[in-house]
């Protein structure tokens, strides 16, 4: 366990030893205040209890505060204990507030850098990641394993150094009631944590669940809303949201009673023991010894239950973070092991020239059968390319080879020669891509355009420009607030037309050399897809094109068709030659007549 908690420091991006090491001193520091405040009521209460000034202790702290005077002895040692007490309390509140900054700011930091790991892993890693699990990193693990593993931990410390300190003050000042007291709460205090170990951990991993399922139950409702409401599935996703919340209270209701239970144990071991001790002494001692240990005993109980208990909480607390730290781990040592994009050297390479995939084969899985086998085709500069093919044939998979994001497994891509690999970073910078389902982002439609760009680095003609090109001209004239009009939750306002429209002016505001369309013109109705052909057409012979279309209307005036099937390119050539070569081709170029 202690290395996985050493593997959370990784996710944090400032130095964390020597803060580290100051809360230990703290936690030391804090221990020793709350001891000075118990040894110092041992000589209050001998001076109450009648003790003789002139030997023992006594003699010694009569001379050390100069005066015989019992009363004044009392009064002055009262001031001590009382000051130490205050001392120790606003240091402790001191020290909590820092540590708990301290942690926080852990949390914080692991939680952004986490989020950054995500976004810089490879495209194939994250295609197989479940957001609902990236989500429950983020936010449900992050607090196990920081406010909960960390933050319980350096508790956990404090109150183990109060509680060792303690114990050696009351052996010094009565080895009696330290021999009694030893066993009695050590026994307690280590059956209580050791039996409630495995149930915690289960409430832990419990909860993570819970959360998993909640999502799973709620998002996929939210997301496909017109599914849900035309199947009639709402109550059913209602209901597994309500088994996935249940699960989550019914957990933390075991959670809290299980960190209740060592409190109300310790409460009744500590009484049974006081009695049994009063009634032994009074029994056996003179009356002043008898008083002397039990105040002795009295002060080391009150002072060390809160203690025990507060270790055997935040044990309990720290277990508690224990499926969130194991799901961390697991993550960092995958972050650990991988090349991430933003480390990619980059030398700014100018691409140019014609785009050559030379002998490209792929597997998504190395056990699986390649999804595309031996490809070598040509995409000419400015030239406008287009893919066709039956549903699986691997289309989308060439051009996320061709755009960088999947590795080939054999073979390579190359740009006037230059492996695209060789600098991926400047290769995608001159990339525009339409895909199926256009995302929009929470924001108003000039940000959406520039999409994910600092508002102050926008450029409002070039958004203009690009939504002018994307036929979107009549949307902004028509919105009160024109390129800066938000565009609602999940551009709700927008219909599956403009979606479209909007990633085609997002592609086009980046002034791309190789613009990729992959089936963006699917959702559009005909005069619309007809107008944006007409644009993408214009735009022809001053970008290099790339379109992935299953309605062969858009790819007409295309240069090059290549047409695939079964992750091979089986024909190429123009809209008619291919009509002429593939019968496959021939008879949906006639369906498309229907
Ligand atoms: N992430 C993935 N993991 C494993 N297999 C995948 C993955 N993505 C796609 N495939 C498989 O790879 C093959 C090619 O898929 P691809 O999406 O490239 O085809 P496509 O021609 O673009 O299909 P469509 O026209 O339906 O979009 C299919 O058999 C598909 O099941």
């Amino acid at each position: 366990m202690l290395s996985n908690i050493r593997n959370l420091f990784y996710l944090v991006d400032f130095p964390v030893k020597t803060k580290l090491a100051l809360a230990v001193i703290g936690a030391f520091i804090v221990s020793l205040l709350e001891i000075f405040g118990v040894a110092a009521t041992y000589p209050l209460i001998l001076l109450v209890s009648g003790q003789s000034i002139e030997s023992g202790p006594l003699a010694t702290l009569a001379q050390l505060l100069g005066t015989t005077d019992r009363q004044r002895l009392i009064a002055l040692t009262g001031i001590i204990v009382v000051s130490a007490f205050i001392g120790k309390s606003l240091f402790t509140i001191g020290f909590r507030w820092w540590q708990s900054g301290f942690v926080n700011k852990m949390e914080l930091s692991a939680r952004v850098n986490l989020l950054g790991l995500y976004l810089d892993s490879p495209y194939p890693d994250h295609k197989k990641r479940e957001l609902s699990k990236i989500h429950t990193n983020l936010v449900t693990s992050m607090a196990q394993a920081y406010r909960m593993s960390i933050f319980g931990g350096l508790s956990l410390l404090t109150n183990l150094m109060t509680i060792t300190l303690m114990l050696i003050i009351v052996f010094i000042l009565s080895p009696q009631v330290a021999i009694i007291a030893v066993p009695i709460f050590g026994a307690v205090g280590y059956a209580i944590p050791a039996l409630s170990k495995r149930q915690l951990e289960k409430i832990s991993h419990q909860i993570t669940k819970a959360d998993q399922i909640s999502w799973f139950s709620s998002m996929p409702a939210l997301s496909a809303f017109r599914e849900m409401r035309l199947f009639s599935v709402g109550d059913q996703f209602v209901e597994k949201y309500k088994r996935g919340v249940e699960m989550s209270a019914k957990a933390q209701r075991q959670q809290g009673l299980v960190n209740e239970l060592p409190k109300n144990i310790m409460e009744i071991v500590f009484i049974v023991s006081i009695a049994s001790l009063a009634v032994f002494m009074f029994s056996t001692r003179d009356q002043a010894e008898a008083i002397a240990t039990m105040g002795v005993f009295s002060v080391a109980a009150v002072r060390l239950m809160p203690a025990i208990n507060s270790a055997m909480a935040s044990l309990n607390v720290v277990r508690s973070g224990t499926a969130g730290v194991l799901l961390l781990n697991r993550e960092i040592e995958y972050f650990k092991g991988i090349s991430r994009y933003s480390a990619l050297p980059s030398s700014n390479t100018v691409f140019t020239g014609d785009v050559d995939v030379q002998g490209v084969s792929f597997q998504y899985d190395p056990a699986a059968e390649p999804v595309l086998k031996n490809i070598s085709i040509s995409i000419p500069a400015n030239k406008t390319v287009a893919f066709v093919g039956s549903s699986g044939s691997g289309k989308s998979t060439l051009v996320d080879i061709i755009l960088g994001m999947l590795p080939p497994t054999q073979g390579s891509v190359t740009c006037g020669g230059i492996p695209i690999s060789a600098d991926l970073k400047a290769w995608q910078q001159q990339l525009g891509v339409v895909p199926q389902s256009v995302y929009v982002l929470p924001g108003n439609l000039k940000e959406n355009v520039a999409f994910g760009l600092p508002e102050t680095d926008i450029d409002d003609a070039q958004v203009i420009s690009a939504l002018a090109h994307a036929e979107l001209n009549e949307l902004v004239d028509s919105l009160p607030n024109g390129i800066t009009e938000d565009l609602g939750q999940d551009g709700g306002r927008l219909s599956g037309g403009q979606r479209q429209r909007l990633g085609i002016a997002r592609a086009l505001y980046r002034t791309p050399k190789l613009l990729v369309l992959d089936e963006a013109t699917s959702a559009l109705d005909n005069k619309t897809e007809h107008k944006i052909t007409q644009t993408i057409e214009g735009l022809a012979g001053e970008m290099t094109i790339v379109m992935v279309a299953h309605r062969l209307s858009t790819i007409k005036k295309a240069d090059i068709i290549y047409y695939m099937k079964n992750g091979e390119v089986v024909n190429q050539g123009s809209f008619e030659e291919l009509s002429e070569l593939n019968p496959e081709f021939k008879e949906l170029v006639e369906l498309g007549k229907l």
